[in-house]
C-alpha cells in the first residue's frame, strides 16, 4: 500500500487529494512528470545486510533499471531501528539530511525494498506527499522541489540511482516550507489507522 495526500502550497491542513490506489496516483503524478509503479519488494533481507546484500537480492529490478535508464551509480539507503547508543543520533541524522526542501541536477529513481518513507514534491503551487512503501519506484525529475521524511524511527531500504558518479547532491532552497506540512509520523499515524 501507499498513499498520495495534495495540498495547496499555502495550506498543509486542507488536502484537496488524499488516495491509497495505486493507479490513482500514478495518475495524479503523472502530468507533474513522476513515475510512480508498484513492482514487487519480497526478498528476505538479513538485519545486517548492506548495500552489497541489498543490490544482490534485487540485482534482476537493478539491472532492468540502470540499462533502461543509463544510470552508472547504485547506492542503498537502509536505517532500522536497534538497540546499538547510537542509532537515535544516527537516526536523528539521517532523518535531518534529506528533511528541508532541495532540488538535485539528476533526475531521482528510488525502489523502496523495505518500510516506508514519505517524498514531497512541491510543484506548481501544490505539494505532493508520496508516502512510499516496499515495491514502490518513484521517479521524479531533476530539478523539482521536494523533501524526504523518515520520521523519528527511521525504518526503510530505498536503492538508489544516479547518472553522476557523485552520487547524492542536494541544492537546498532555503525554503522553511516543510516545516508547514504534517510530517511523516503525522501521516504515517492516519494511514495505518485508516487501513485498520
Ligand atoms: C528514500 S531515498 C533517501 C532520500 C533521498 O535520496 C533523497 O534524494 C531525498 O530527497
Ligand atoms: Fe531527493
Ligand atoms: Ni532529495
Amino acid at each position: 500500500m501507499s498513499l498520495l495526500t495534495v495540498w495547496p502550497e499555502a495550506d498543509g491542513t486542507a488536502p484537496v487529494l488524499r488516495t491509497a490506489e495505486p493507479s490513482a496516483i500514478a495518475e495524479a503524478l503523472a502530468p507533474i512528470g513522476v513515475r510512480y509503479e508498484q513492482w514487487t519488494a519480497d526478498q528476505e533481507l538479513a538485519p545486517g545486510a548492506g548495500q552489497d546484500e541489498v543490490i544482490a537480492a534485487y540485482r534482476t529490478e537493478v539491472d532492468r533499471i540502470t540499462a533502461a535508464e543509463g544510470y552508472i551509480l547504485v547506492d542503498v539507503i537502509r536505517l532500522q531501528p536497534s538497540d546499538d547508543p547510537e542509532w537515535p543520533a544516527k537516526a536523528a541524522a539521517a532523518r535531518q539530511k534529506f528533511l528541508s526542501e532541495h532540488t538535485h541536477d539528476d533526475d531521482e529513481v528510488r525502489f523502496f525494498v523495505e518500510g516506508a518513507g514519505i517524498f514531497y514534491l512541491h510543484v506548481d503551487g501544490k505539494v505532493y506527499a508520496v508516502l512510499c512503501e516496499a515495491g514502490d519506484l518513484l521517479s521524479v525529475p531533476k530539478g523539482i522541489t521536494h523533501w524526504f521524511d523518515m520520521g523519528a524511527e527511521p525504518s526503510v531500504a530505498a536503492i538508489r540511482f544516479f547518472h553522476d558518479e557523485d552520487g547524492w547532491v542536494g541544492d537546498f532552497t532555503g525554503s522553511g516550507i516543510s516545516t508547514r506540512f504534517p510530517d511523516f509520523d503525522a501521516i504515517w499515524a492516519g494511514y495505518t489507522e485508516s487501513a485498520a
